[in-house]
């Protein structure tokens, strides 16, 4: 599938520059065009894959806020963004969009720039483009503090609003204890891009790819994110032995020719004990998958490690767990590749804690600010006022 990335913000561009990596390590040819766009002239120049020019790397509120970024205020990080939307719209005019399948906003919606700015260009690219526009959103971790989760709270529901899905990555479900913030958001980048990579590389398969059993096409991710909603992913990944000579492990520690059924097995074993792993184990956004609406499964890796069998069996029992007749699945043929991976999307969650943890925090967040300046705006009054109020000001 070949996607126009917009990366907002610093998470957003790092993760965007990330998957350019990615994308040229491994030829997955996901990423047809990447921008990158900022309220801060720093965070655009670290970026190290996304061209270095105008008109990809769009640094926008230059009048407000002269390159510095909006200091996690992502009302005007809104705003900035509704002001510059022509710079931006510049840019994308850049991209042959003819040749992309989907647009996708990347995002940290705790900040204020990608929070605020990413709900304003869906909603710009929503009115322009008959491509669906998805957003890639990431939740703060909880040790952020209040105003990051309150951000982040707000963002979500107008972001869900004005994309045709939102992909969420928790950071919190992800944070690694004793780790510095940088050397954690590297690890946890690299995270996100495998999943996401694994995802849409997927439905990318066919321009001299490997002919598979039933291959997963970009229409298919299409149909799975359309309906709108939340979604979230699960992956799970095991080493296997890449020869193709013959049978497989098995059969040489068996020391025969005769045990395709067992290799089968075997195959077919693991394939869904990866399905099982990938949907139970750590998802992008911690869920229940039960009530899921839809579900897409890909089983990447050495095609004589993928069978139709497998495939068949996660896809029915992904369809027993969520309880949706709507799960797809289908194969990703990587020949060169060692290890046999699942994902698993699940499109349309509901039943997700952390949401509910996170709006309230914000709640309480917002209540405490707003007292908080009330009672200085009090207090501020009580300090400069005399208290007989004899005095009188200048003008
Ligand atoms: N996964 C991940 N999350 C990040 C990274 N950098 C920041 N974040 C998260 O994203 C949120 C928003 O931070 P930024 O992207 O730096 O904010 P911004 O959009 O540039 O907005 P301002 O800095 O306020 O102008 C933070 O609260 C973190 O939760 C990163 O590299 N990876």
């Amino acid at each position: 599938m070949k996607l126009a990335m917009v990366g907002f913000g610093q998470a957003g561009g790092k993760i965007v520059d990330k998957f350019l990596e990615y994308d040229q390590k491994h030829g997955s040819g996901i990423v047809r065009d990447a921008i990158a766009v900022n309220t801060a002239k720093a965070d655009l120049m670290g970026l190290q894959h996304i061209p270095d020019n105008d008109q990809k790397r769009v640094l926008i509120g230059q009048s407000r806020v002269k390159g510095h970024g909006v200091g996690a205020d992502n009302e005007l990080g809104a705003e900035v963004a509704e002001e510059d939307i022509d710079e931006i719209q510049g840019a994308i005019d850049s991209v042959p969009v003819h040749e992309v399948d989907a647009f996708l906003i990347v995002a940290g919606l705790g900040g204020g720039t990608g929070s605020g700015g990413s709900p304003v260009l869906a909603k710009h690219l929503q009115h322009i483009y008959t491509e669906p526009v998805y957003g890639l959103g990431v939740l703060p971790g909880s040790d952020e503090g209040g105003i990051y989760t309150l951000n982040a709270a707000r963002s979500f529901q107008t972001f869900v609003r004005e994309v045709d899905n939102l992909l969420v990555f928790d950071n919190d479900a992800w944070r690694k204890t004793g780790e510095s913030v940088q050397g954690g958001y590297d690890e946890i980048n690299e995270e996100i891009v495998t999943r996401f990579g694994v995802l849409f590389g997927a439905g990318e398969i066919g321009q001299g790819g490997e002919v598979a059993e039933s291959v997963v096409d970009s229409s298919e991710i299409i149909n799975t994110l359309e309906g709108g909603g939340v979604s979230t992913i699960g992956y799970a990944s095991e080493t296997v032995e890449t020869s193709s000579s013959g049978g497989g492990f098995l059969s040489r520690i068996t020391g025969g020719n005769d045990t395709d059924d067992l290799d089968t097995t075997h195959t077919t074993n693991r394939i869904t004990s990866l399905v099982r792993k990938a949907a139970l184990g750590r998802l992008t956004l911690p869920c229940e998958i039960e009530g899921s609406e839809r579900a897409l499964l890909v089983l990447a890796g050495p095609p004589q490690h993928l069978n139709r069998k497998g495939i068949e069996r996660g896809r029915k029992w992904i369809e027993e767990q969520t309880g949706s007749m709507e799960v797809r699945g289908g194969d990703y043929p990587i020949t060169s590749s060692g290890r046999v991976a699942s994902v698993v999307l699940l499109s349309g969650v509901t039943n997700v804690p952390r949401i509910k943890e996170l709006q309230q925090v914000a709640i309480e967040a917002q209540d405490n600010i707003d007292d908080i300046r009330q009672e200085s705006e009090d207090n501020l009054d009580d300090l400069i006022n005399d208290d007989e109020d004899e005095l009188e000001s200048l003008f």
